[in-house]
């Protein structure tokens, strides 16, 4: 499995998106810890460069994204970048954080956040906008912009209510309160809480594994239907997902999945 190594500076000296691929994984990491990994402009082109890049190596069968320094997955946007915004630049700045967000739910691989530590604001929008989260148990999420003035401006509205719920996503952006990592995984932000940075990654690549070994284009379309389908009036779920069902079938493997069935053997995808 090819090996590669790249940074994404965004115009800074010091790479502030790593990306390394090995063993069919690509790691996707914000490094600017000093800055609690926070999300400037330069960090959010890099992090739309890394993901493009990992979504078009046909090594790639999943992607992780993670932040350096074991202090921080991302505390939010740059506090100190943003402060002179004009309301117009804040709304150009958000549109590249959406960007980045239908990126992630648009690339075929799965996508996992690996948080070890603090996300929060536009980092735990981050950590949203992947397929599902794992996290540290020293980790922390939150959307604190109340605290601002602001309110979430990387998809936080949409994408905290579909994991927790409408009830428990106004609690958390009316209060701004942080929620450690065993409350997180009650309420459904993360899927699972491993005890260290080291377990958290093995969990991250042990699932991918598992998941690269089934019908890679059934596991596309299904992300696709999953992510269009999310929050639509059932009609309209049940129809997206009616039009990725006929497609699986026209999919050569979906003839190798259900011959392997058949032949009581395992699928060569
Ligand atoms: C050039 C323009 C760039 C603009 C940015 C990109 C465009 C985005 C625009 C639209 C975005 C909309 C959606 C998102 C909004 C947000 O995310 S708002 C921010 C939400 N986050 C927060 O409010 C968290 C802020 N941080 C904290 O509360 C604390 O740092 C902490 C996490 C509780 C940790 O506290 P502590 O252990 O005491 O460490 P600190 O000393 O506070 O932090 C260490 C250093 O890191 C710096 N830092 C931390 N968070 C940020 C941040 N979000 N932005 C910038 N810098 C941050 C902190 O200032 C310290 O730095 P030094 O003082 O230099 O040591």
């Amino acid at each position: 499995m090819a090996e590669s190594e790249s940074g994404a500076t965004g115009g800074a000296d010091a790479p502030v998106v790593g990306l390394h691929v090995d063993g069919g994984v690509a790691i996707v990491e914000i490094d600017r810890p000093t800055s609690l990994n926070a999300l400037s402009v330069e960090v959010l082109a890099g992090l739309i460069d890394a993901v493009r890049a990992a979504a078009t190596d046909d090594a790639v069968r999943g992607v992780i994204v993670s932040g350096a320094g074991g202090r921080a997955f991302a505390a939010g946007a740059d506090i100190r970048g943003m402060q002179s915004f004009s309301p117009a630049e804040a709304r150009r700045s958000a549109g590249l954080g959406h960007e980045l967000g239908a990126l992630l739910e648009s690339i075929p691989q799965p996508v996992i956040a690996a948080v070890d530590g603090v996300a929060l604001g536009g980092g735990c929008e981050l950590a949203l906008a992947c397929d599902f989260v794992y996290a540290s148990a020293q980790s922390r999420f939150g959307q604190p912009e109340v605290k601002l003035g602001l309110i979430p401006g990387f998809g936080g509205t949409v994408r905290l209510p579909r994991a927790v719920g409408i009830a428990r996503a106004k609690e958390l952006i009316y209060s701004g309160r942080m929620v450690a990592a065993d409350e997180a995984l009650a309420i459904g932000l993360v899927n699972r809480v491993l005890p260290d940075r080291d377990a958290l990654f093995a969990a991250a690549r042990e699932t991918l594994a598992e998941i690269s070994a089934n019908s890679g284009n059934a596991v596309a379309l299904a992300k696709g239907v999953l992510v269009e389908a999310s929050g639509r009036r059932t009609e309209h779920a049940v129809a997206i997902e009616i039009d990725g069902f006929e497609q699986a079938f026209g999919h050569p493997e979906h003839d190798e999945g259900f011959a392997a069935f058949l032949e009581k053997r395992a699928p060569r995808f």
